[in-house]
């Protein structure tokens, strides 16, 4: 890329999140990811370009040199810092500002600090480039898989129920989303296939900003923005349908029912792989921590004991990596006290405890390393504290999976890729993942979280699980109230 050629035409917005904005190119499979602050900041800007760049290095730095590390490199991509001429980020801007959503226009983007991260378009892989066929990629936010152990919690509800499924609660309640999700990711992490399928399906049908399918870099399908309508499902189908009907005859009366379940299968499977040998999440499967209360999963369809999700699975790794946060907000809360305290008296310790970075390999040991109890210094509390934070990028980070139809091999003509899958023939997509999303959470942010955590919580128990008239979803053309109790028996274990 050549900075000083740049030119807004070539680039298209993308899609955004919280704190950053995602441009794509129309060419070349690469994106630029700006900063974002608030929009009353706009005038003003928070930090200098100085700063920018230093946080956007954090971010490269952190990926690269611990997150990677935990998760595996594998399924990471860390970019690199840019700096932009800042008459292209102006007119970059202007060019973007109407397609973004509304809900996410009180924060603006950078314009001022030139700075950007630069990365690969993981919707549009350059691999594609080779074939006719553009990719399809799923992009799924996971959120936290297991329950905290009842031994820190101080409300026994929160070793039942998971924080996505009380949070859904706070969030209706609160009109974030007007219909709750019945994802629950203690199904999805849970390594069993039907589970999984039950997980996925309730993505499909609220998809919130848990869930978005992109065919060709573009995205097809997430939630619609301030609509009482659900997600439009058939406009998926059209774009599905090509992929698993294949040009045979007798599939092509494949109902859209069967094309969803292949898609999700197909999706599962993708999510499943890595070496194949079994992982051992023991410590959550032990302790009961594997099932939330508030899913509708019905547990004694599960037709065989989950093995658990295969070690090298992009699951299995975001897993272990959230279960750093081993204390929960409530346990963790006075070693972050501790460490404040410290900082308060001593300032200048900021940067020897490496409260805010530099991510490096003495950072990652601390992470590692803290396995041991509390002896009561402050070290011992800031790599609690550390450890609690590489878990919340963990709990928040995003999975893409691109599937790339294999190239019809002659003797398969006519087949539609799931047909071959059936027949036991080699799946009929190759898939890649990756994670994407894995800055670090600020030290700062932690009374955030105890707030936010107790508000959950006390909503939840508030309503008693009970929802606002309207809120449920309602969704036949996805999930009927039969489908819900048959789609545990729709898939056949692989
Ligand atoms: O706190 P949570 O669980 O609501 O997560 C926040 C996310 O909300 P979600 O519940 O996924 O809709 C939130 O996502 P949205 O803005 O809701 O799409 C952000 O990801 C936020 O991260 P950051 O503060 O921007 O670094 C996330 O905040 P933290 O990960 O910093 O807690
Ligand atoms: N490398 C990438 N390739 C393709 N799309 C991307 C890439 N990085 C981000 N995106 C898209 O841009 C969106 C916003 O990016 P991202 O999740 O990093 O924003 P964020 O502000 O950090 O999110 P959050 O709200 O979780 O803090 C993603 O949901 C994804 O659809």
């Amino acid at each position: 890329m050549e900075v000083d050629k740049m030119d807004e035409n070539d680039w298209k917005y993308h899609g955004e999140g919280n704190k950053s904005l995602v441009v794509c190119h129309v060419q070349f499979p690469r994106v630029l990811r700006l900063l974002k602050y608030p929009a009353a900041d706009s005038e003003n800007p928070p930090q200098t370009a100085e700063q920018a760049f230093r946080q956007i290095q954090n971010m490269v730095d952190f990926s690269s040199k611990v997150m990677s590390n935990l998760l595996g490199d594998k399924f990471i991509h860390s970019g690199e810092v840019v700096k932009l001429p800042l008459e292209f980020v102006r007119q970059l801007s202007i060019k973007i500002q109407q397609q973004r959503p509304a809900w996410r226009c009180d924060k603006v983007m950078d314009i001022y600090s030139g700075c950007a991260l630069c990365l690969p378009n993981l919707t549009s892989p350059a691999l594609h480039q080779a074939t006719l066929t553009p990719p399809l990629c799923i992009e799924i936010k996971p959120k936290c898989g297991f329950l905290p152990s009842p031994k820190h919690v101080s409300k026994d509800i929160k070793a039942r129920v998971c924080r996505y499924c009380m949070h859904q609660h706070f969030k209706v309640a609160g009109g974030k989303w007007k219909r709750r999700s019945l994802y629950c990711p203690l199904d999805l992490f849970s390594g069993n296939q039907q589970r999984m399928t039950f997980a996925v399906r309730h993505l499909l049908e609220e998809p919130q900003n848990n869930f978005k399918v992109f065919k060709g870099g573009q995205c097809v399908y997430s939630c619609k923005e301030s609509s009482d309508d659900p997600p439009d499902v058939n406009a998926l189908l059209h774009h599905l349908r090509p992929y698993f009907q294949g040009n045979n005859r007798s599939s092509s009366h494949m109902t859209n029912k069967a094309i969803l379940n292949d898609f999700i299968q197909v999706l599962v499977n993708a999510l499943l792989s890595g070496r194949g040998d079994e992982g051992a999440v023991t410590d959550r499967q032990e302790e009961g921590r594997s099932f939330c209360e508030a899913s509708l999963f019905n547990r004694e369809r599960v037709s065989h004991a989950s093995r658990g999700l295969p070690a090298d699975s992009v699951l299995f790794r975001i897993l272990q990596t959230q279960m750093l946060d081993t204390l929960d907000i409530e346990g963790l809360f006075p070693l972050y006290r501790r460490v404040e305290q410290h900082l308060q008296d001593f300032p200048k310790e900021r940067s020897r405890l490496q409260v805010d970075g530099p991510y490096n390999e003495a950072f990652l040991e601390k992470v590692q390393k803290c396995r041991m109890e509390d002896d009561g210094s402050v070290e011992s509390a800031v790599a609690k504290v550390h450890q609690y934070c590489v878990a919340m990028t963990a709990k928040d980070c995003s999975i893409m999976v691109v599937l790339l139809p294999r190239e019809e091999e002659e003797e398969d003509e006519g087949l539609s890729p799931l047909r071959r899958l059936r027949d036991f023939r080699p799946s009929p997509f190759s898939s890649s993942v990756s994670i994407l999303d894995l800055d670090p959470k600020p030290f700062d942010s932690i009374p955030r979280q105890l707030r936010l955590d107790q508000k959950i919580v006390s909503c939840y128990l508030r309503t008693g699980g009970a929802l606002p008239k309207g809120s449920r979803p309602q969704h036949p053309s996805i999930l009927s109230a039969a489908d819900r109790e048959e789609c545990t028996l729709l898939f056949h274990p692989m």
